[in-house]
């Protein structure tokens, strides 16, 4: 989605701009074609990617439907959950390849909102596998429940509803290790998340950790000195610090930094 890459942000406003009325007609045409450009790369990117299953287009069409605000103004949410925050199909088509490259039985996902990734991933476990998701909000096992109920794969996922820090020492408990671990909620949150899993020894020999929203988009370079409204900067750095770790940060969609433990990498 070109809206996570503020280039397109700033190009899209100056086309507003009154300024640009006292622009040269063939530099503006020029402008709208790089605008278009933009939007195009992630239309192809969608368009060669292979399609989803009909669970999942059904569940993205469903969350952008759902009256959100109404639900919020019932007090059924704590907060206006907005639909954007679902990610999209090139991201779930991304963590299917990687939960079967990995050959991966055991999934941590934090950050449920209407089970779009959870169900996605679920589609790629085997029918051994499990994943665990969770969400703050009690409201998400209501709507979330019909979805997983409908598809042969929504047996392999186990909803937790408290905050994350109070579920990961949950499974730990329970002596779980995770093959894939997919970060994907509150942003301050992150770095404890990754703390939490390494220090109690939650990442199975040779798993991978998947953090959502790198780039947030595009504050982790456009406003790097900036603390109070750049926690996704500050994980990123925390994460380059962090020796034992090797990093790579795939610019899809808004940004998921990759992390394996450098051992396991490397050939040394
Ligand atoms: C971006 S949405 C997740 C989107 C989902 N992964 C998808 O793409 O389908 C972030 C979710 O994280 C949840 N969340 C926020 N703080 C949390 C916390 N402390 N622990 C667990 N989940 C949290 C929010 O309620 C929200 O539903």
């Amino acid at each position: 989605m070109a809206m996570y890459d503020p280039a397109f942000r700033e190009l899209k406003d100056l086309l507003k701009s009154p300024e640009i009325a006292d622009v040269n007609p063939d530099v503006k045409k020029k402008l709208e074609h790089i605008k278009e450009l933009f939007a195009r790369r992630h239309f192809y990117a969608d368009e060669n990617t292979s399609t989803q299953s009909e669970s999942l287009a059904k569940l993205f069409k469903d969350t952008y439907d759902h009256p959100w605000k109404d639900v919020h103004k019932q007090g059924k949410t704590q907060y206006y959950m907005e639909p954007f925050m679902i990610s999209g199909q090139v991201t779930i088509k991304f963590l299917q390849f990687i939960i079967s490259m990995v050959k991966a039985k055991r999934v941590l996902e934090i950050g449920m909102f209407t089970g779009y990734t959870a169900l996605g991933m679920a589609e790629a476990l085997p029918s051994d596998g499990v994943l665990h998701t969770c969400d703050v909000e009690p409201y998400l096992v209501e709507f979330t429940k019909p979805y997983f109920d409908q598809s042969p794969h929504g047996k392999k996922i186990k909803v937790h509803i408290a905050p994350a820090l109070e579920t990961i020492p949950k499974l730990h408990d329970e002596g779980l290790q995770f093959d894939v671990v997919f970060i994907d909620a509150d942003k301050p949150g992150y770095k404890g998340y990754v703390e939490m899993i390494m220090k109690k020894n939650m990442l199975a020999p040779n798993g991978i950790i998947l953090a959502d929203n790198s780039f947030f988009q595009g504050d982790s370079y456009t406003k790097e000195d900036d603390p109070t409204v750049n926690p996704m900067h500050d994980f990123n750095k925390f994460m380059a610090s962090q020796n034992e770790l090797e990093r790579v940060l795939l610019p899809i969609r808004d940004g998921i930094l990759a992390v394996k433990r450098k051992s396991e990498v490397l050939n040394h």
